[in-house]
């Protein structure tokens, strides 16, 4: 992994540059990184794990249309809003029915997914997601979102390595990936070009970089609740 020392942005720098810094700061931090991910790339995750993984994500896929919903309450433009809340129609009609076609692929039933036990760890990070978006100005709500530059670094990974190791997945369980790295560049380019007209300031800047290094500490606190109880603990409910 790089450096986690913190790129700076100064007064002089272009919009670009600081988008330069978010894809560096997202990159170096981001998930791909994690243990687990590398296991489930590398082809060495169980079924059961792997099921675990489906079954944890789930939780987040559900906080994402909510935390854009407290974006959008804490906006107080509607040419923003406007935009914004097309990511909450997305979620909640292809998103999370997507995600479950996935669950579905791996072995789970409907109710596993919206039933299923979610790890404590899971749940703190993906609660915490969500009461940033609450709780800070909807400028850092915004940037918070933008993992999604490096995001489409996940989702190929799993795409080409998933169905090479873990043939026993269905294939139609994938679709959920073909679409996001569809879906995840617009949503980038999205959030890029409100952030580009609306902040005004060093200082907002400064805060929209924080804000994508704690939503890259959310997604690797996911993976450490995971990492730590269904690889070190050998808890084993899905196998
Ligand atoms: O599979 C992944 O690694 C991954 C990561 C992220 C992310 O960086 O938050 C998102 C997604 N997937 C994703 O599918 C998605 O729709 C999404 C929306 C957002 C967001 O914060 O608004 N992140 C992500």
């Amino acid at each position: 992994m790089l450096s986690l020392r913190r790129c700076a942005v100064s007064s002089s720098d272009t919009f670009q540059d600081f988008v330069e810094v978010l894809k560096l700061e997202g990159y170096k931090r981001y998930h791909i990184h994690h243990p687990f991910h590398r296991l489930m790339v590398e082809g060495k995750l169980t079924p059961g794990q792997i099921r675990a993984w489906v079954v944890n994500r789930f939780y987040y896929q559900r906080i994402l249309p909510m935390k854009d919903a407290a974006i959008i309450s804490n906006c107080p433009f509607p040419e923003v809003r406007r935009i914004w809340i097309k990511r909450i129609l997305n979620h909640d009609n292809y998103g999370i029915e997507m995600w479950i076609k996935l669950g579905e692929a791996v072995g789970l039933s409907r109710s596993d997914l919206l039933e299923g036990a979610v790890l404590p760890g899971v749940k703190l990070a993906c609660d915490a997601y969500l009461d940033f978006c609450k709780n800070r100005s909807w400028l850092e709500g915004i940037a918070s979102s933008l993992t999604t530059l490096v995001a489409p670094n996940a989702h190929m990974e799993r795409l080409e390595h998933m169905r090479k190791h873990y043939e026993w997945i269905k294939p139609n369980g994938f679709e959920y990936f073909e679409w996001r790295l569809k879906e995840g560049p617009e949503d980038s380019h999205m959030a890029l070009n409100i952030l580009k007209e609306y902040i005004k300031t060093e200082d907002e800047k400064e805060r929209c970089i924080e804000a994508l290094i704690f939503k890259t500490a959310v997604l690797w606190n996911m993976l450490d609740a995971l990492y730590m109880e269904y690889v070190i603990n050998g808890r084993r409910d899905y196998e």
